[in-house]
């Protein structure tokens, strides 16, 4: 019989030590507890806004890739999701004075370009199934982490973080990233073959690794610039 399990959700599971290393980093635990410095929640926030600039690329990578206008329409709308993420990077840097200009002069880390980076080569060497698995741990992981955070936020009207849970625990968030999920699962009921699966399982742990180093380069930026 067919497994009918999601695509997803099969992939988080073939893959559970890396996923677990991103969606339960020290970053995720201290953020809920509301015991993140904020430098370091500034170092990860800076970084990240670069983050989201070549992640609207590689969105835009999987549109030229798609084999159907319908695969166009889906993409282009997590593309506005991440477009609109970057509003929220602005409000908030903007509290520490820092323009959208300051932001979008900033050097990159090597962790935002050691992932980002991955992400589009995965696309231009591979096919659409190969980006967007690649691409999947970034909303898909935001959403799970926005749920499990957001009871922290309910409890704590003044939880420090409150604007950045809100945003992944949001109900645009978690519907864009149920979008995502089952477009995943359509396109590779659609193209993949079974002997694809091994290597479908090796992009999604080295993205989600990657999301893991990119929680830790916030913490150690943290630490050195305080
Ligand atoms: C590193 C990272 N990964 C995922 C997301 C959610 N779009 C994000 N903002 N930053």
């Amino acid at each position: 019989m067919a497994d009918t399990t999601p695509f997803f959700d099969r992939l988080k599971a073939a893959a559970q030590t890396e996923w677990q290393s991103y969606v339960d980093h020290d970053f995720i635990r201290q953020m809920e507890a509301g015991t993140l410095p904020q430098a370091v929640f500034r170092q990860y926030l800076e970084q990240d806004y670069l983050f989201l600039i070549q992640y609207a690329r590689a969105y835009a990578l999987a549109i030229y890739k798609s084999p159907q206008l319908s695969d166009m329409h889906t993409i282009q709308a997590g593309l506005n999701t991440i477009l609109g993420e970057m509003h929220l990077h602005v409000r908030l840097c903007q509290r520490w004075g820092l323009s959208q200009a300051d932001l979008e002069a900033a050097p990159e880390h090597s962790a935002t370009i050691a992932y980002t980076r991955y992400v589009l080569d995965c696309g231009q060497r591979g096919d659409l199934l190969d980006l967007l698995i690649a691409l999947s741990p970034c909303l898909m992981g935001y959403a799970e982490i926005g749920l499990r955070l957001a009871p922290a936020v309910a409890a704590n009207p003044d939880h420090p973080y409150r604007e950045w849970i809100s945003e992944y625990a949001s109900a645009g968030f978690q519907e864009a990233a149920r979008h995502s999920a089952l477009h995943l699962h359509q396109l590779a009921e659609r193209v993949m073959a079974p002997a694809r699966w091994a290597d479908a399982v090796a992009i999604f742990a080295k993205a989600s690794r990657l999301e893991a180093d990119f929680w830790q380069m916030g913490l150690d930026l943290g630490q050195t610039r305080v």
